[in-house]
């Protein structure tokens, strides 16, 4: 049994201005009723921890533990404030993750839904897969598989993922490319989904930051440790300039949020 996650007090002043705008009520003013076109994209924050040489793991597929307890905390607060967390197919594989949000008094109403980004559906869920797990035991969402195109007939992962009330959205890849990020986020305001925590791994990071313009707050914890040649490396294609810079250190690491003021040469 894992010591249970306690949030530092100075992470929700710092992080305050870097969350999603609050959804509003659920009871609107009938004297004023609201008339906003529904939002083209969601709120994006994209957020991981780094080693000290930008490596998110030790080598492709392995699962390296780099934040702390306390920026550990951070991720899990973040992910509440969240209706979905996103992440590729390779990071499902590799960290076989819950995907929730485990500080203690989290309701379930709080919790992202996980989404995962498998075209090929290469993701071999069972039934004992954490996330499902997860949702089985009511500490979270069931999750939605982005996939290219239906499966084989017959894929047993399918009525593995609808029995918890997961599901596949196919979406569907042009001349085989990837999903451009626009594509993703529209499918996902489509979805209902009015904010969306991208937490890696290092493809969709630096894919995603090819398109800074969609993206509202980055959160990044830096770990003191240099992973060394061979780790899987957030280094995006062109150089990505920040504003709203700020720093918190939480026990060993610190983390920076900021928002994105220009990629250039991409
Ligand atoms: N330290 C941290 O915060 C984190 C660490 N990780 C680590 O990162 C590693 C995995 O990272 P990567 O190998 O870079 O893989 P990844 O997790 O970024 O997954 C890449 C795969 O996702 C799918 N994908 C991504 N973007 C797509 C797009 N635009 N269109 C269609 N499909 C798309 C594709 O199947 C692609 O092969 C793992 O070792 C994991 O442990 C992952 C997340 C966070
Ligand atoms: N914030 C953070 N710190 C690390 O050291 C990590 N390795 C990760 N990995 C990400 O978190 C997911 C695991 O989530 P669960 O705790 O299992 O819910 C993993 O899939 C990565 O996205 N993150």
């Amino acid at each position: 049994m894992s010591t249970p996650l306690e949030l530092p007090a100075s992470v929700s002043p710092f992080l305050s201005t870097y969350l999603p705008p609050a959804s509003p009520s659920s009871s609107p003013d009938p004297l004023e009723p609201e008339e906003t076109e529904p939002a083209s994209r969601p709120f994006v924050t994209l957020t991981y921890a780094t080693s000290l040489d930008s490596h998110l793991s030790i080598a492709p597929g392995v699962q390296t533990a780099l934040s702390g307890p306390e920026s550990k905390a951070l991720t899990h607060h973040l992910r509440t404030f969240h209706d979905a967390i996103l992440i590729g197919a390779s990071t499902a594989v590799a960290d076989d993750p819950g995907l929730n949000s485990r500080l203690p008094g989290t309701t379930l109403s709080q919790q992202p839904r996980p989404i995962i980004l498998d075209p090929t559906f290469r993701w071999q869920l069972t039934r004992e897969s954490r996330v499902l797990r997860t949702t089985r035991d009511g500490q979270g969402l069931a999750p939605w598989v982005f996939v290219a195109k239906e499966p084989e007939a017959g894929d047993v992962r399918v009525g593995v993922l609808e029995e918890v009330g997961g599901q596949l959205v196919v979406l569907e890849q042009e001349d085989g490319k990837e999903w451009g990020w626009e594509k993703i986020l529209a499918k996902l305001a489509e979805l209902g989904i009015k904010s969306v925590m991208v937490e890696g791994g290092a493809r969709v990071a630096n894919g995603l930051l090819k398109r800074g313009d969609l993206v509202d707050s980055v959160v990044v914890t830096v770990a003191p440790v240099y992973l060394g040649k061979g780790g899987v490396n957030v280094s995006p294609e062109g150089v990505v300039r920040f504003r709203d810079v700020a720093w918190c250190t939480l026990g060993r690491d610190v983390v920076m949020a900021g928002r994105v003021e220009l990629v250039e040469g991409v």
